[in-house]
């Protein structure tokens, strides 16, 4: 063996040494990925995707266990299906999962990442997310304003009404849709615009949140290979920009004029934007907001609010409707504590546990934001196990876990005493239950989302009885969004269940 020869060997050996040591302190500090389907060379798992994503994952889940991974594109997902895992994801290390996955189309209707959706967790985030829970959507501010909330119920009671009266069926779900769209934007800037012009801008208004819910949805290339991102291949963020732009000149008109009239001038309700504009004049240390931030702060509002509890609400009485046995026990209550000589108002709806718990229910068996809204690890981290890279895209199948048969008895009976017997609540602090969300990224309408779920619901019911017309059948087949909703229209005629006339008005 000649010296060379020697050196050469010895520096092999050191090397698979080096490559040993360096493998086995890899593997311990960062084992492996979670397990998952198998997937085609660049494309992944994408051609075997199906459209119902909380039940194709509900499927996988059962085959590859509660953390599994799939490749979307270049993008890595995983996905979690255990309240055990969860809890590691939101509360153990939350701060490190605080982020949002961004969907390539937002930056079509954002304020320069104003929004509280999609600000990276950080000083920002902080700051609006406290002004949006202390300020906008606090108990104080909601009970200062239940008159302009109660407006739009009552509104929407006189037509119901004026339809039981010609004892015509209507399609529940469009006027649920349209007093929740309404009751949003009277907490935003209340009774600003009046008349016709108030009527021209619902409709615009509507049109535009679902516009842009609907974008916000469409499966997009950018978002399975970042990379194509900037060329905006499916023009998506281009159509975006649309309803964003119009959206923007409705907030720029509404504020002018509350601008120009003066806020608190006269008697009215203070309303979010009365709020909003106070805070940017004040202008402390902690709190420093531009215009652009109370428009971004409005557009969550928006979009955080219209899709929410408008299915929750008739999710509810499609269910109801399928269960008259549940209705009835419901109608009790509501006779027993708010009496059939007056209407319901917000101040009962802490007396009616059983209404509750068809809250509760409903979030249950149709959880509403099934896959919650999809988070973003800062940094690599080992989760069950398993190693989660930075950047990689976090669903939690919270639709699943809510219907575990080994968590949840009998999992698909529609059955609200299952929550008269076990206190559960919507704080997120059980992960067997997290109907919205928990941890620091959790929903900051949590408050509101209840008030008005619980006061409609309890209104139609206490007003009305439901009939569902003889060609009609009550279907509570869902299908799939960033928002579940009912799969086919809710048609059902109502009743007068009060005998004084006054009470519809
Ligand atoms: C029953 C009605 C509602 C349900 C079921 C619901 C559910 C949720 C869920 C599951 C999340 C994601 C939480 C997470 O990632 O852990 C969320 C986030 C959010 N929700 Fe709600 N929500 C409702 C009503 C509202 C209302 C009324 C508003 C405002 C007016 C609102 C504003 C928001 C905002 C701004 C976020 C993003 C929070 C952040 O990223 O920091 N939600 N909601």
């Amino acid at each position: 063996m000649t010296i060379s020869d020697y050196v050469f060997t010895v520096i092999v050996v050191f090397s698979v040494f080096w490559y040993l040591w360096l493998y086995t302190n890899y593997k311990r500090r960062f084992p492996p990925l979670p397990p998952g389907p198998w997937g085609l060379p660049i494309i992944g798992n994408l051609p075997f995707l199906q459209p119902e994503l909380h039940t194709y994952f509900q499927g996988l889940a059962k085959q590859h266990g509660p953390i599994f991974k799939l490749w979307l594109g270049a993008k890595l997902t995983i996905v979690v299906s255990s309240p055990e895992v969860a809890q590691e994801i939101l509360r153990t290390n939350d701060t490190i999962f605080a982020n949002r996955d961004i969907p390539a189309v937002a930056p079509g209707n954002t304020y320069g990442g104003s929004e509280i959706l999609w600000s990276p967790y950080g000083p920002k985030w902080r700051m609006l997310r406290k002004l949006c829970v202390n300020r906008l959507l606090s108990n104080a501010m909601l009970d200062s304003s239940v008159e302009l909330r109660r407006g739009e119920t009552r509104r929407t009671v006189r037509y119901l009404a004026d339809q039981a009266r010609l004892g015509k069926p209507i399609n529940l779900g469009e006027q649920i849709s349209l007093m929740n769209v309404n009751i949003v934007r009277q907490m935003l800037w209340g009774t600003t615009v009046k008349g016709e012009e108030r009527e021209i801008v619902e409709a615009e208004f509507l049109e535009l949140v679902t516009e842009m819910n609907g974008l916000l949805l469409k499966p997009n290339i950018s978002d399975f290979f970042p990379v194509l991102s900037r060329f905006d291949l499916q023009g998506l963020v281009k159509r975006m920009r649309r309803p964003a732009q119009r959206m923007d000149r409705i907030f720029d008109r509404i504020i002018n004029q509350r601008l120009g009239t003066g806020s608190g001038s006269d008697e009215r309700v203070v309303d979010f934007l009365d709020v909003l504009l106070k805070v940017k004049d004040e202008k402390d240390d902690k709190t420093n907001l531009t215009m652009n931030d109370v428009k971004a702060l409005l557009m969550d509002m928006v979009l955080g609010g219209t899709d929410t509890s408008l299915h929750v609400i008739e999710f509810a009485m499609a269910e109801l409707l399928h269960n008259p046995e549940i209705m009835k026990r419901a109608q009790q209550e509501l006779d027993k504590v708010v009496g059939t000589d007056k209407v319901v108002d917000e101040s009962h709806i802490s007396k009616l546990p059983y209404i509750l718990a068809i809250m509760k229910e409903t979030l249950r068996l149709h959880t509403i934001a099934p896959l919650l809204s999809p988070r973003c690890p800062s940094q690599t981290t080992v989760v069950g196990g398993f190693t989660i890279p930075k950047d990689s895209k976090i669903f939690i199948n919270v639709w699943a876990i809510h219907r575990n048969p080994n968590i949840w008895e009998d999992p698909l009976k529609f059955d609200p005493d299952r929550f008269l017997d076990r206190s559960y609540d919507f704080i997120g602090n059980d992960f067997s239950y997290l109907p919205f969300g928990s941890g620091r990224r959790m929903c900051p309408g949590l408050a509101m989302g209840e008030r008005v779920v619980l006061y409609n619901l309890a209104t139609f019911l206490h007003s009305f009885d439901w009939i569902i017309p003889q060609a009609e059948r009550v279907g509570i087949e869902e299908t799939f969004g960033i928002t579940l909703k009912l799969k086919n229209r809710l048609v059902a005629t109502p009743v007068l269940r009060l005998s004084d006339p006054n009470l519809y008005l």
